[in-house]
């Protein structure tokens, strides 16, 4: 497969088929009948009213349009839900361990098959939301293709290259790189072996870069790195391709005759995406202190509230520590978002035992977290020269300004019973009697060669 793309974030990109040059109207979006016999389609991502600098649609020119199919009956949703009243709410710290994966050979699981919900709140209908899942899969989606109703996905592969495609292209998306894929557009995953990850799905807004401030113009996820698919289609007639629907949470499918891939061009700035976390320029404190993690903020879906996200999807990439006089790790605290983790690769510095690659962690609204006790004894005693934090790391943050409710499936699977543990051995250290050192030098700056 070749994947080709075009880079930017939100451009209005225009882009055919080099098999059909001319595809794309000029100067006009509906001609009264379109080049190649094509059929005009506008795919709305916003109301058509919503303001200019942020109404994101698209035209696609294709060989039929999306109409074009049986009506939609139900189909088995597994293990996805938006029933948030499952089970009890559990204020507790939650931690999974790595969540399996079917074997290759066992029995076939594709992308939608292997969906589950783990945690979330609100609710599609009420365009209000997020739902977080894991997917965990072994075969590609033959002809099978999904689109979301209820908001747009985030995908974080943690194991496994997912080969999707998608009415405006192709895309290959390996681990440490993440993929949005916006409400309404089909798309389907192929895979080459055991593959795992996990989806955020917004039901409010589309994610946006979140504003820079007082950095500049530049760095955190710059624009260019993002890179949208060009133009790709198939005219592929089938007996029975599969459309999935997730809508209000339930999946329908509905068959036609033929490959939803048939978009032979398109315009606009409704589009799906790729970026590879490599990619983020790391900012931070370059002195004292711990900057809170919204400095790693690669991508951010807006609540009305100014400066409170619906969600933020934040990183802990590879980077140099280098604060003086500091407790260099996570603090210890308690928020007022909820905080879903996941590992992509590699050790996360406040948790090096006992988070692992595949697996996620829980800290909802107001609950106590922070390192473990191993973290905290080191990092208090650390010998404070620069230290390279880990090249082969990769955590993730999903935090959510919605209190969030696990699951059946998320309170039943994988859960590590003595997450808790980890902060038990911590010990009381106050001394009513300590003096402040006097000479103050330990505060002084020191210089390092390395
Ligand atoms: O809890 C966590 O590990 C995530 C996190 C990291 C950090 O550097 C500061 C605050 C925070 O919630
Ligand atoms: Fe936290």
């Amino acid at each position: 497969m070749e994947f080709k793309y075009q880079s930017g974030f939100g451009n209005e990109f225009a882009s055919e088929d080099s098999r059909c040059p001319g595809a794309l109207p000029e100067g006009q979006n509906n001609p009264q009948k379109c080049a190649y016999g094509l059929y005009a389609e506008q795919l709305s991502g916003d109301a058509f009213t919503a303001p200019r600098t942020n109404n994101q649609r698209s035209w696609l020119y294709r060989i039929r349009p999306s109409v074009l199919h049986e009506p939609f009956v139900k189909f088995e949703r597994g293990n996805i839900t938006h029933n948030w009243d499952e089970v009890e709410p559990n204020p507790n710290q939650l931690r999974w361990q790595p969540f399996d994966i079917p074997k290759k050979g066992a029995v076939s699981v594709d992308f939608v098959e292997g969906l589950a919900t783990v945690c979330g709140a609100g609710d599609p209908k009420s365009r209000s939301g997020i739902s977080i899942y894991i997917y965990a899969c072994n075969s590609s989606m033959g002809d099978r293709c999904l689109y979301s109703s209820d908001g747009d996905f985030l995908i974080v592969p943690q194991e496994g290259e997912l080969l999707i495609t998608t009415e405006f292209g192709k895309m290959k998306v390996s681990p440490n790189e993440i993929c949005v894929i916006q409400r309404g557009m089909r798309f389907n995953i192929g895979v080459e072996g055991e593959t795992r990850g996990y989806v955020l799905e917004v039901f409010n807004d589309h994610f946006q870069l979140p504003n820079l401030g007082p950095i500049g113009a530049n760095g955190l996820a710059n624009p260019r790195d993002f890179l949208t698919p060009v133009a790709w289609y198939e005219d592929r007639d089938v007996k029975h391709y599969q459309v999935i629907n997730k809508y209000h949470g339930y999946l329908f499918q509905a068959r036609q005759n033929h490959s939803p891939f048939d978009v032979v061009a398109w315009h606009g700035n409704y589009a799906p995406y790729k970026y590879d976390l490599k990619n983020f320029m790391v900012i931070n404190a370059v002195a004292f202190d711990h900057a809170d993690p919204s400095i790693f903020t690669v991508l951010t879906c807006p609540s009305a509230k100014p400066g409170v996200a619906i969600a933020d999807f934040v990183i802990f990439p590879p980077r140099w520590s280098v604060q003086e006089h500091s407790f260099r790790p996570p603090y210890y605290h308690r928020n007022c978002m909820s905080e879903f983790m996941g590992l992509i690769h590699g050790k996360y510095e406040a948790k090096e035992g006992g988070f692992n690659p595949g697996g996620a962690s829980l800290h909802s609204l107001m609950t106590p977290h922070g390192p473990d006790e191993d973290c905290f004894e080191k990092a208090s005693n650390a010998d404070l020269k620069p230290e390279y934090i880990a090249g082969g790391t990769m955590a993730f943050m999903f935090e959510s300004s919605f209190s969030m409710a696990v699951t059946k499936w998320g309170n039943e699977t994988k859960v590590d019973k003595d997450y808790y543990l980890c902060w038990q051995p911590l010990q009381k250290h106050f001394d009513p009697n300590w003096k402040a050192p006097g000479s103050g030098k330990d505060k002084e700056q020191k210089t390092y060669s390395f």
